[in-house]
């Protein structure tokens, strides 16, 4: 099997007409052309990502298995990512990391030191009246 050929952003963007339709998803590259008529979702979906990354619009869909399976028959070749650029992937997570909340330090220690004084001396008290 020959190996995949590789595409830059640049090459990829060549490739943005109705006729000739490739887009990038999780850094392989697909040569949609002849799929633009039967994809359940529309032309226009496609036509809005030729020659793009649609990595993000396509899991935003959440398409299924046997779409991932169709998927891999236009499979071109892979992504190569140019300068600065970096790969886009299916996030499995929030790409924006939440703040982790500062632990404020509260008097809880303390009043509960306070709370266990107060049980033992009331304890001793009571011992004390019963003996
Ligand atoms: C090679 C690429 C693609 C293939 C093989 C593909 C295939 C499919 C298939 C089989 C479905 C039917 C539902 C399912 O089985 O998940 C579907 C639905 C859909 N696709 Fe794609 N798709 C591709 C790319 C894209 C892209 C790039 C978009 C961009 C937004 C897109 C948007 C949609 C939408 C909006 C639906 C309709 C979902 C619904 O009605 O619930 N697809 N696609």
């Amino acid at each position: 099997m020959a190996a995949a050929k590789t595409y830059t952003t640049t090459e990829l963007a060549l490739h943005n007409s109705k006729d000739n339709l490739f887009l990038s998803i999780n850094g392989k590259v697909y040569d949609v052309s002849g799929f633009i008529d039967e994809h359940p979702g529309g032309e226009e979906v496609l036509i809005d990502e030729a020659g793009h990354d649609a990595t993000e619009s396509f899991e935003d869909v959440g398409h299924s298995e046997e779409a991932r399976d169709i998927m891999k028959r236009f499979y071109v070749g892979e992504l190569k990512l140019e300068g600065s650029e970096k790969p886009k992937t299916k996030p499995t997570f929030a790409t924006t990391p939440k703040p982790i909340p500062a632990v404020e330090p509260t008097d809880t220690g303390s009043s509960l030191q306070y709370v266990i004084a107060a049980v033992v001396v009331a304890g001793c008290v009571i011992w004390k009246a019963i003996s």
